[in-house]
């Protein structure tokens, strides 16, 4: 129980993975939510810059040169300088819960003006089950005061595993750079109370600011891809994870909801930069997105990694011919799978705990 009795539910299975090229001080506001949990803390760009941890923190702190020096001839996956780089935390972690958060996000009020613990509702929508086969009018069945509606399937009702828990923000929503350019001054103020499973067979803009996911489900499948420095596209890392992530939560069975929790995300990022980074991708993705649909995994792929595999696979055969940047990233689809196995071998020796900070 933290000083203001937040209970820290799942403390021990549950990671915390931010990434950074800012400060870190947005962590004074989540102290009564987060303190009790690990933090992995992934350093982007210069790693001879100092960056400091609020006091009282439990964290590992990862820079380039620890990037380097673990993941030796495959760290070339890990993007550098794009948020694309917090999936190294999601290979480092031995947790069950990941939940990832960028450090321009604050906590939101409810409209009682309750601060809103986005962790606590994350691992709540992760805990219950998921319902894609048959969309259920009246949300999220399994929160407080509500349920299935009439005309729901008994036979759907107890729903399937929950992979992923996809948050909302306040305030700057996350548009794309086009949209920000039309739209400099639109604040998002619409607080909806609701949390829905995204249906099978259905596809989603994946934002990466404020999402947890159940890493021993879907966390082989959580690679950022290859943006920023020496990349031809940026600020597509999340939405290429969230693509390969629902299309392999559907063949295996599992669920994504959508919805609560809100964070407050404080930062507008400069429209400008933001349209150099993703104007391919803002082409590419009309071809990407039937590909996507089409996706068909065979019934093999029985796991997380085998269905990657055979994804990156498709990828090059048929994005290949797109840009030659899809037969790289399907190669560093496949490394991302050889550092998983390589970091997180299928019976994983329990690691004897770290002095606070040091980096693995
Ligand atoms: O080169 C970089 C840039 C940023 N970071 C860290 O990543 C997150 C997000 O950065 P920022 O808040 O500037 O980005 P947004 O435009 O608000 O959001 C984009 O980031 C992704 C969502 O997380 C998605 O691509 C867009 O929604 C912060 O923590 C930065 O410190 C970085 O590590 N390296
Ligand atoms: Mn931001």
């Amino acid at each position: 129980m933290s000083e203001t009795g937040a209970t820290a539910i799942l403390k021990e299975e549950v990671d915390i993975v931010i990434p950074t090229i800012r400060n870190l001080e947005f962590l004074e506001k989540w102290r009564a939510f987060f303190e009790p949990y690990h933090l992995i803390i992934v350093q982007d760009g210069d790693p001879s810059k100092g960056i400091k941890v609020p006091e009282g923190f439990d964290y590992e702190l990862y820079n380039r040169n620890d990037i380097n020096r673990i993941l030796g001839s495959k760290s070339h996956c890990i993007s550098f300088k794009d948020s694309a780089c917090r999936c190294f935390g999601f290979l480092l972690s031995k947790k069950k819960y990941i939940f990832t958060i960028d450090d321009d996000c604050f906590v939101a009020k409810d409209p009682s003006g309750k601060e809103i613990n986005a962790l606590e509702q994350h691992l709540k929508n992760l805990l219950t089950p998921s319902t894609p086969f048959f969309f259920n009018t009246l949300y999220d069945p399994f929160r407080e005061g509500t349920d299935f509606v009439r005309g729901y399937p008994f036979s759907l009702r107890e729903g399937v595993p929950t992979a992923a828990s996809h948050g909302l923000w306040l305030n700057i929503p996350d548009y794309d750079a086009p949209t920000q350019l039309v739209k400099p001054l639109e604040r998002n103020t619409r607080y909806v109370d609701a949390v829905m499973t995204i249906p099978k067979g259905t596809l989603f803009p994946m934002c990466g600011m404020n999402l947890a996911f159940n890493r021993e489900l879907i966390g082989p499948v959580m690679y950022f891809g290859l943006m920023g420095d020496g990349q031809p596209i940026g600020r597509y890392d999340d939405m290429w994870a969230g693509w390969c992530m629902k299309v392999i939560s559907d063949h295996l069975g599992f669920g994504v909801k959508t919805g609560l929790p809100y964070v407050w995300h404080s930062k507008a990022s400069n429209p400008f930069v933001n349209l150099k980074k993703e104007y391919k991708g803002i082409y590419w993705q009309e071809e990407l997105i039937p590909f996507f649909q089409s996706v068909s995994l065979p019934k093999e792929c029985t796991t997380a990694q085998k269905c990657y595999v055979e994804l990156s696979k498709q990828v090059k055969a048929k994005l290949g011919k797109v840009d030659e940047y899809f037969n790289k990233l399907a190669d560093n689809m496949v490394t991302w799978i050889e550092a998983w196995e390589e970091l997180n071998p299928s019976v994983a020796p329990k690691s004897d705990a770290l002095p606070n900070g040091s980096a693995k």
